[in-house]
């Protein structure tokens, strides 16, 4: 048991899928996985274990932003013995190149948060993915037949805002969407030699005010479970 989870020692895999939505973790564990064990539901944020072709594999939320994230993170890979997070999460388009359903696989997350700076000492704003999880997903994206972009994400401490100018940092850095959690999942996973990937699902277009409704965001991601999955599923 750990402070925010209840799991007992090996009742996790070495392997995490983490979506930011509890339900959204509920709904894979019931859909994907083989015998699946509600191992933590510490408040209210489920981590269940099952098996995957034969092979255990956990799902878990994080909840939203990067202290949930920041804490769910750290004591997977501190008290689990978790070797590799792959967040699973829906991000907004900055730009109408985009579409919704859209699969990316982030390389760095950029974020004006002092979180990595205050947590670990770094003080870079450009964070990346970390170990060799990214490649595998890219790998795995073109087994599958799934075009996963790989690129940059905004990694924002805020959903809404007053300006609806596209943020400096991620014209700064290239950024085609913005995300609330890869920068403090990279920033732990770095500082304790983890890996730790992030791929999302586009679920709105924020120029044109397009989504997808709540429902969608915690079923309709079949594409990117399936990804995370068979690339798990190569970790373990
Ligand atoms: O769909 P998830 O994984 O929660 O990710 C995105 O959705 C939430 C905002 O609606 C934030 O957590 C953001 O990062
Ligand atoms: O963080 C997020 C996630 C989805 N859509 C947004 O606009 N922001």
């Amino acid at each position: 048991m750990s402070i925010h989870i209840s799991a007992k020692k090996g009742d996790i895999s070495k392997v995490v899928l983490q979506p930011g939505d509890p339900l959204r973790a509920k709904y894979i564990a019931e859909n994907f996985l083989e015998n699946p064990r509600l191992v933590s539901q510490t408040r209210g944020i489920f981590y269940y274990t099952g098996l995957y072709k034969g092979k255990e594999i956990s799902v878990g939320a994080s909840g939203m932003g990067f202290p949930s994230i920041g804490i769910y993170s750290f004591e997977l890979y501190t008290e689990y013995e978790v070797d590799t997070i792959i967040r699973i999460g829906t991000c907004g388009a900055y730009t109408t190149d985009l579409k919704v359903f859209d699969l990316i696989n982030i390389d760095n997350a950029a974020s004006e948060s002092t979180y990595a700076k205050y947590a670990w000492e770094m003080e870079e704003e450009l964070m990346p993915h970390q170990g060799n999880i990214f490649d595998i997903i890219n790998e795995t994206a073109e087994e599958l037949s799934l075009n996963a972009k790989s690129c940059n994400i905004h990694s924002s401490d805020i959903f809404y805002r007053k300006n609806p100018e596209i943020p400096e940092i991620a014209t700064k850095y290239n950024c085609p969407a913005v995300e609330m959690e890869a920068f403090a999942l990279f920033a732990n996973a770095r500082y304790l030699g983890k890996n730790a990937a992030t791929i999302l699902t586009v679920s709105d277009v924020i120029p044109t005010g397009e989504n997808i409704s709540a429902d969608q965001r915690q079923t309709a991601l079949k594409p990117m479970i399936e990804l995370a999955l068979e690339a798990a599923w190569k970790t373990v």
